[in-house]
């Protein structure tokens, strides 16, 4: 029944589309890509059957919430969950090395500053905190009981476990290259907080650099294989670190191998056949110019997982 429904639904969203602008339109024509492999998807009789077996490992979608209207943060992740996705993906970080020092401040711009909204700009390392860090996720936290997959680019993740811990982060994924004489005691800490643990690595990383972390006695739960360098969103995918996720996943049959950095529509089918199963996309879902091909966009992530991952 769902199958139907759904094409239903994908047919006729399509339809009006078409009528409404009969010229083609370039994130249109991706659209109807898109929704001729629902189809084939949904009605090709192998899928359906091999759908209703268990998936070794399953797909968990997670929009990057760094593309969102930060203003409307709690809308944003409402609407996200609203449209299908799994997870939200919160990068935590600095935003800027801008601070402004009020003692080294022009007196005319001191008082324009104190009569204007004011931004204090944290970078981490000036003062503790990060402009992204654990006051939004608690503030977050507040307006959704979604899964906060949240990733730490920082230098110190140590000294923030705890408060992303209270502030009600679900996993905390930190980059191996700065936790390496000390993953152990991290990994321990965040489980006792409440946290799932998950390892990160850059594009210039080598992949067996996590292996003794997801083999540890107290191992992480889940690879954040880098397709971008991480930082910002809209970059190009790479498609050389698929190697990282295929040797991944040849070894880890049943561990969560996430992505993240430039994944949509035109990137998916690689990163799914080379095993990964946590897909995080920013630009792809909330560039989509309305919520229907946002969804859409959400969809296909996770068909082309459940498509590409064995079942038992
Ligand atoms: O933090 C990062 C990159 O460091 C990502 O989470 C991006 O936000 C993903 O954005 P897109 O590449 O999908 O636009």
């Amino acid at each position: 029944m769902w199958p139907l429904v759904r094409f239903t639904w994908v047919f006729t969203f399509q339809e009006e589309k078409k009528k409404q602008n009969p010229k083609p339109d370039s994130s249109l024509c991706k659209i109807e890509t898109l929704s001729e492999s629902h189809f084939f998807f949904l009605f090709n009789p192998q899928s359906v059957g091999r759908n209703s077996r268990k998936m070794v490992v399953s797909p968990k979608i997670a929009p990057s919430m760094l593309s969102s209207d930060f203003a409307n943060l709690a809308a944003e992740a409402k609407r996200m969950v609203d449209l299908g996705a799994d997870w939200l993906h919160m990068d935590i970080m600095k935003l800027s090395f801008v601070v402004i020092d009020l003692n080294d401040t022009e007196p005319f711009l001191v008082s324009y500053l104190l009569t204007s909204l004011l931004f204090h700009l944290q970078d981490g390392h000036f003062v503790p905190n990060l402009t992204i860090g654990a006051p939004v996720i608690e503030s977050l936290r507040k307006h959704t009981s979604a899964y906060l997959d949240c990733h730490l680019m920082v230098t110190n993740p140590m000294d923030y476990v705890e408060q992303m811990g209270k502030a009600g982060a679900s996993g905390f994924t930190f980059h191996v290259e700065v936790a390496k004489e000390n993953w152990q005691e991290l990994v321990s800490k965040i489980k006792s907080a409440g946290m799932r643990p998950g390892v990160a690595l850059k594009p210039g990383t080598p992949v067996e650099e996590v292996y003794p972390l997801v083999e540890g006695e107290t191992p992480v739960e889940m690879v954040l294989v880098m397709t971008v360098e991480p930082g910002f969103g809209g970059q190009k995918f790479m498609p050389n670190m698929m190697d990282k996720v295929r040797a991944l996943r040849q070894k880890y049959p049943t561990l969560d191998i996430e992505v993240d950095g430039g994944l949509g529509p035109s990137t998916i089918e690689a990163a799914a056949a080379a095993g990964a199963n946590c897909i995080v996309a920013g630009s792809s879902v909330f560039g989509a110019p309305e919520s229907g091909k946002a969804t859409l966009v959400i969809s296909l992530l996770r068909t082309s997982v459940e498509k590409a991952q064995p079942t038992t």
